[in-house]
């Protein structure tokens, strides 16, 4: 691994945090999130059907339309998960300048912290990640780690 970051583990149950765009990649990512009771608003012109029955369920908030500047203004990690790499782009910008903890699903580059994958029992989480360079031995080892504990 070129660059491994390191994996720290953090309270999001008195974090906020933003989700531009809700298609597939947001929906996965909320799935994880909430399971760490993380507060989640998401902001997409077009919400996917299962983000659409979170929302309905009240376990996030959205807002159906494009993402602007002032979304982030107060939320300490951004997920950017737009199908718009300009979008996304000027996201992580806008993060960078006002100090916010971004993550750009499209861009490794541009990612203060990967996404990881885990995996979590009664008493454990783990997290994986390769250290952004094979998604492919992320989802692999996800699902070793996952036959070990009889998952
Ligand atoms: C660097 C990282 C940054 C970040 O986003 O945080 C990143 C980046 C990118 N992923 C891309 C593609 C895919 N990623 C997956 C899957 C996962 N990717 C995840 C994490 C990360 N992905 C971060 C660290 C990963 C590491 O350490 O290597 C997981 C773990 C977590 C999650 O996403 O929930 C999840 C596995 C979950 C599980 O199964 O357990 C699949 C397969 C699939 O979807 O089934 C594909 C399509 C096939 C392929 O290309 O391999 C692209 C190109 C996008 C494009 O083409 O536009 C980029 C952009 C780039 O690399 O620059
Ligand atoms: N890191 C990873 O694991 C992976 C990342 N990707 C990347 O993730 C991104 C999202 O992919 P999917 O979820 O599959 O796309 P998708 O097409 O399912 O969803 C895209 C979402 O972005 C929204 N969107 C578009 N313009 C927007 C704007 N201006 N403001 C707010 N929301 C906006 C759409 O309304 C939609 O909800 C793509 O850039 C893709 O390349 C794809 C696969 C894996």
């Amino acid at each position: 691994m070129e660059r491994p970051y390191f994996p720290m583990f953090i309270d999001l149950t008195d974090k906020k945090i933003l989700v531009a765009g809700g298609g597939t990649i947001a929906l996965r990512r909320i799935r994880t999130l909430l399971k760490f009771r993380a507060d989640i608003r998401v902001i997409a012109p077009e919400l996917c059907e299962e983000l659409a029955q979170l929302e309905e369920g009240g376990k996030i908030a959205a807002e159906r339309r494009e993402y602007c500047t002032p979304d982030i203004d107060g939320v300490q990690i951004v997920l950017a998960a737009t199908d718009d790499h300009e979008v996304n782009r000027r996201i992580w910008e806008e993060c960078r300048a006002a100090g916010v903890t971004v993550n750009v699903a499209d861009d490794r580059s541009l990612c203060d912290f990967y996404f990881p994958s885990i995996v979590m029992t009664e008493d454990t989480v783990i997290g994986i990640n390769c250290g952004g360079e094979d998604h492919a031995k992320v989802k692999e080892t996800r699902i070793k780690i996952e036959e070990m504990f009889g998952e």
